[in-house]
């Protein structure tokens, strides 16, 4: 039987022209590395509203998705074999609208600027993300007030 397509969902919340960036603590394998804040869909649950319940887990705030940036992104399994059903990886443009946030699950968060967001070194999958999503943002932090 085909295996069932695991979509993970990524929010990119957008606040004041930076983006919201997480540092993931584990596995090892991926501790250290950048992502957008997300997890895996649940049975029964849409990306949508899997977002939203792992955005208030990971860091006790809530948001409101708006529309997807560019299209999924096949990702390989994860290498300490957590998941090993083909995966892709979704990203979703968001507001915060209850908050703020906090590194609940995550090393550090950081409010990203479009020049930040290149200096990061981020999960493979979400590389191609970082052009589109620093199109949404101020260019550079020199920028703002
Ligand atoms: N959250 C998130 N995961 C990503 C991104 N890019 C990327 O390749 N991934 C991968 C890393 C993991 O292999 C997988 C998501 O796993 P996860 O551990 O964050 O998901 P989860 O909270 O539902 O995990 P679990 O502990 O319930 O198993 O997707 C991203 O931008 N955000």
């Amino acid at each position: 039987m085909e295996q069932q397509t695991l979509i993970v969902v990524g929010a990119a919340i957008v606040s004041d022209g930076r983006v919201l960036g997480a540092q993931r603590a584990e596995p090892a394998a991926l501790r250290g590395l950048w992502e957008f804040p997300g997890g895996k869909v649940d049975p029964g649950e849409t990306p949508e509203e899997a977002l939203v319940r792992e955005c208030r887990e990971e860091l006790g705030a809530a948001i409101r998705v708006l529309d997807q940036i560019g299209a999924d992104a096949p990702f390989p399994p994860s290498p300490d074999r957590r998941h090993t059903r083909p995966a892709v990886l979704r990203l979703l443009r968001a507001e915060l609208v209850g908050g703020e946030p906090r590194a609940l699950e995550h090393l550090s968060l950081r409010w990203l600027s479009g020049s930040e967001l290149h200096t990061l070194p981020w999960l493979p999958a979400d590389v191609p993300f970082l052009d589109p999503v620093a199109a949404l943002l101020v260019p550079d932090s020199a920028a703002l007030p």
